[in-house]
């Protein structure tokens, strides 16, 4: 395995044009995340870390600088990324199953030997038995298990993911996070994970990334040196895990700061209009 980065924004720009003018989402962002790694986005909310996810996945170009997967630049839906948005993608009219199929199904693989690997991955993420199921006689975290299913089994060589657990209780949410770190950590996978939850990002993540307030551009990036396996809820509470909390949010809240003042000017300016 080469350590050279998997995925590589050298100087990202993306400027979206709207009814007001040119609005620059993401200015001038580089970094690197190599085969692999985990790395946890946070920022501010609407800083722009949705559309850093967006120009990595092919599904916008970038308006300036160099997006590049395995060395390429992006043009169109790279092979080999896997997505999981808070949205799951779940068909309400398939089976537990044959939604988990569908992604070989859709890439020509023969129904018996898509069903075959899609059983293997519905028992991985612990629904053994519920292959019959139909999504409206799932829970939210029973849903979130056959995404993760259905992104898994085909492999992905990088998984890109929004906000995947953010809708969830609590609970689910920390059972959903430790299911990741297993079946992520069997997979050789390089991941960005978006969320607004620190804790979150520093207990999945081996590095978090500080965006800062709009336009995104990254602000500091921080190691996590904790270690591997970890349990989610028993890594939150030990020292260590605090220690890096508060470097990473000495960062962070100067941004969300940053971010409200920009929101009250652009409210103040909105009444003034
Ligand atoms: N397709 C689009 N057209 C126009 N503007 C867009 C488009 N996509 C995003 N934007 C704008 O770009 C900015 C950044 O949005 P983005 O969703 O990337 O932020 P975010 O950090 O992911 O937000 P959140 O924290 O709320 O999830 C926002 O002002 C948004 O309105």
């Amino acid at each position: 395995m080469t350590d050279d980065p998997v995925i590589r924004l050298r100087g990202a720009t993306k400027r979206f044009r709207g009814a007001s003018g040119v609005h620059t989402a993401v200015h001038d962002l580089t970094m690197d995340v190599r085969p692999g790694e985990f790395v946890a986005v946070v920022g501010p909310t609407g800083c722009g870390k949705s559309t850093t996810l967006s120009l990595v996945s092919g599904l916008e170009p970038a308006s300036a600088g160099e997006v590049l997967v395995r060395g390429e630049p992006v043009r169109g839906i790279p092979a080999g990324v896997g997505y999981m948005f808070q949205q799951d993608a779940i068909q309400p009219w398939r089976s537990v199953l044959d939604n988990v199929a569908a992604g070989p199904r859709w890439r020509g693989t023969p129904k018996a030997q898509a069903r075959e690997l899609a059983r293997g991955w519905v028992e991985r993420v612990g629904l053994g038995g519920f292959e019959g199921y139909y999504p409206h006689q799932l829970s939210g975290g029973m849903r979130k298990r056959v995404a993760l299913a259905q992104t898994l089994v085909n492999e992905p060589e990088i998984l890109l993911m929004d906000e995947p657990f953010s809708a969830l209780d609590v609970q689910t949410r920390g059972l959903m996070q430790d299911e990741l770190l297993r079946l992520w950590a069997g997979s050789g996978a390089a991941v960005i994970f978006v969320t607004h939850d620190l804790e979150e990002a520093i207990a999945l993540a081996d590095r978090v990334v500080v965006m800062t307030a709009a336009p995104a551009t990254v602000k500091a990036s921080f190691d996590v040196p904790l270690a591997r396996p970890r349990d989610v809820e028993e890594v939150r509470l030990t020292a260590e895990f605090l220690d890096i909390y508060r470097e990473v949010w000495d960062s962070l809240r100067e941004e969300v700061a940053r971010s409200r003042e920009q929101a009250v000017k652009a409210e103040g300016g909105r009444r003034v209009a």
